[in-house]
């Protein structure tokens, strides 16, 4: 069975050198079959580019990707042009890694697949070789040579027709539309989490951040039978939105200035005590601190956000109160999880959506994923 390898579609490239790469005009509007994707550059441009519809090589899926989401990834990418010291966008890329589609062409030697079958797309493609620890351990997360769309150099699945390794597909059963499939990506970030978390039934759990992420893990936690839960923020639209999704949460406004012991007051009001366990979705220190403050003695802080590269701990606090700290990077086998409690109706992903725009208007999708004011939480791109 051929692998699937990808590395001449992949491969870093100048796009706007190549004349099969071509931008499109702000006005210009691209023929319906055209393969168009959202692109963003070193200089904080976002734009449509329109490329071949490519064709599948051995052991390749094409897929017509018909629904994706925006991450904040995209939009830091986008804004910021680097997340960390290793991911720095050095040149035009492709946008998208949380996408889902019908299968439109397969390649030599693909037999599990044929047109039509709907699946989600798993955004980070690992090397799979028996050579690589991680790969054959399955901890495939932590592959050197992972393939992540939309993190550079690697174009993004946020385009009209999508290459895949058909091993990295997930089939979607009709129940689970598109769009929940396309969820699925971030699903398994807050699934990769819970599994690692140790999280049991009864478990007093703190939510730190009401975004994407932060919801995700609110839906999971739920699912998983933690009680009571809390769950924090910054914006008061925010943590409606949360109460909307899973009534029986607790909500906590944090105020800016407000110490993390201030903060940890209030989370312990909202808790009737310390939690068990502290999933953090912000990434800023002042959380981390706040989720420490509020846990108890022998519990955890999970941290899923990202932030600064380096970042002081309430060290003598965790230390006397035997509390774990643990870090979540991205997800392994998470796919077939997702889609099976979306599909077994455990969680319900689908509130997240707030704007849906057109392939063609993924410009305006990009303006309003980052743009507070909107109020978006989940944006979706639809074809
Ligand atoms: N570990 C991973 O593999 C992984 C994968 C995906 C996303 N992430 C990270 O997870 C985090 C959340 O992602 P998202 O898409 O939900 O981002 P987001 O920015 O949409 O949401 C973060 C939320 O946290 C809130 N917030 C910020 N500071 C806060 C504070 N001090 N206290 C309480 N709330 C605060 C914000 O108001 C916002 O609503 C980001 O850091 C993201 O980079 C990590
Ligand atoms: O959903 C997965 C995340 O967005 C990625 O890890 C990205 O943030 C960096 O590559
Ligand atoms: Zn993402
Ligand atoms: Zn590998």
């Amino acid at each position: 069975m051929p692998d699937g390898g990808f590395a001449d579609v992949y491969s870093p490239r100048k796009v706007l050198d190549d004349p099969s790469f071509r931008v499109l005009e702000s006005n210009e509007k691209p023929s319906p079959d055209a393969n168009i994707a959202a692109f963003y550059n070193p200089n904080h441009e976002i734009h449509l580019v329109e490329k071949p519809r490519p064709r599948p090589n051995p052991g390749q899926v094409l897929v017509h990707v018909r629904s994706t989401g925006i991450c904040g990834s995209d939009v830091h990418f986008w804004k910021h042009g680097r997340i960390g010291d290793s991911m720095i966008v050095t040149d035009e890329c492709g946008s998208g890694h949380e996408s889902a589609g019908e299968v439109v062409e397969v390649g030599e030697g693909v037999t599990q697949w044929k047109a039509g079958d709907r699946v989600a797309i798993e955004a980070g493609v690992p090397c799979s070789k028996p050579s690589c620890d991680y790969c054959r351990v399955g901890r495939y997360n932590a592959c050197p040579d992972v393939v992540f769309f939309s993190t550079p150099p690697f174009h993004g699945t946020l385009s009209r027709w999508h290459l895949h390794p058909a091993a990295w597909l997930h089939r979607l059963p009709d129940s689970v539309s598109f769009e929940e499939g396309s969820l699925c990506e971030p699903l398994a970030v807050a699934l990769a989490g819970i599994e690692r978390c140790g999280l049991r039934l009864g478990d007093s759990t703190l939510i730190c951040g009401a975004g994407p992420i932060g919801l995700v893990s609110l839906l999971s936690v739920r699912a998983a039978g933690a009680e009571p839960i809390v769950i924090t923020d910054l914006f008061q639209n925010r943590l409606d939105f949360a109460k909307k999704l899973v009534p029986g949460v607790r909500t906590v406004l944090i105020e800016r200035g407000s110490t993390p012991q201030e903060s940890a007051d209030k989370i312990r009001a909202a808790a009737e005590g310390t939690v068990k366990l502290a999933i953090e979705c912000t990434g800023a220190e002042s959380s981390v601190h706040a989720a420490a403050y509020s846990t108890q003695f022998g519990g955890k802080v999970f941290i899923i956000g990202v932030g600064k590269n380096e970042q002081l701990l309430p060290f003598m606090h965790l230390s006397a109160n035997e509390i774990d700290v643990s870090f979540q990077y991205r997800y392994a086998n998470q796919y077939p999880k997702a889609i099976r409690l979306v599909a077994g109706g455990l969680i319900n992903v689908k509130p997240l959506v707030t704007h849906r725009f057109k392939l063609e208007d993924a410009v305006s999708a990009f303006h309003v994923a980052a743009d507070p004011s909107q109020g978006a939480i989940k944006v979706q791109i639809q074809d």
